[in-house]
């Protein structure tokens, strides 16, 4: 099933095409990254798809409901992660859960059930009393993902989600979103190669906002004759940079 569909999606700002003509196509449950040196174009796409930007041209539709003229609906559907957390910095990890089930309707005794299983999932449970200020980098970042999730969106938008975390914060969130593959589908922009590699069923790579390669880490490597991923990213995005 098709969970994102973009057909020769374009954002113009000024006379700068910063994403131009990206066409293709995500399956339900797939985790997609979409790849690229600073100023590609990823946020300005995830931010089209997720209704916070409108399309210069093209169409994009989540499960079959156009970004531009049915909002509403991809809203229900769909849960941000940005790079900058969501998380207000006084309220606890619990007040902070508290208030996104709020935020989406969910009953009093619905709302506890659903903290309890989130804070479970993400390990929340020792720092529920805590200011969510004093968290580290790492746990602001796993309590942003967890409050996106609370929506039970059936697509996860992730915006550098292990941007600045140390290895071992970086491999926690890993485990986090490997456990979301297959019931979340999952778009994930990052600079880890290694991360993008580890965690995709495909990679998209954008440059100066085109699509310049799109399919499997391995499709990639063999795409460019290259020796890793790494190398591969480089020979794509390489000459010329952005
Ligand atoms: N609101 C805006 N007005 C004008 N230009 C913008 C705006 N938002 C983004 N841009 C430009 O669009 C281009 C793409 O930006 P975008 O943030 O999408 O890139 P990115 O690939 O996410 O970069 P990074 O890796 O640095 O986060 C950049 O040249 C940026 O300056």
């Amino acid at each position: 099933m098709t969970a994102i569909e973009t057909n020769h999606v374009t954002k113009t700002y000024g006379d700068k095409k910063v994403v131009n003509d990206v066409s293709f196509t995500i399956q339900k449950g797939e985790v997609f990254s979409i790849l690229g040196v600073n100023g590609a174009g990823k946020s300005t796409l995830i931010k089209m798809l997720s209704c916070l930007v409108k399309l210069t041209s093209g169409k994009a539709f989540i499960f079959g409901y156009d970004v531009m003229k049915e909002a509403a609906q991809v809203k229900k559907l769909i849960a941000v992660s940005p790079q900058e957390t969501a998380i207000a910095p006084n309220l606890t990890v619990y007040e902070n859960l508290e208030l996104m089930a709020g935020a989406h309707g969910f009953s009093k005794k619905d709302r506890e059930r659903k903290l309890k299983e989130v804070m479970g999932t993400f390990l929340l449970i020792p720092f529920e009393k805590q200011r969510s200020k004093t968290l580290s980098g790492g746990w602001k970042r796993r309590l942003s993902i967890a409050m996106a999730l609370i929506s039970e969106p059936d697509i996860l938008f992730l915006d550098e989600p292990t941007l600045g975390l140390d290895i071992l914060a970086r491999r926690e969130l890993w485990k986090v979103i490997k456990g979301l593959k297959g019931r979340v589908t999952i778009i994930l922009t990052t600079h880890y190669l290694e991360e993008a590699e580890s965690l995709s069923d495909r990679i998209c790579i954008l440059k100066r906002g085109e699509v310049k390669a799109l399919g499997t880490a391995k499709e990639l490597i063999a795409q460019t004759s290259a020796q890793s991923f790494e190398d591969a990213f480089i020979d794509l995005v390489g000459e010329g940079s952005i």
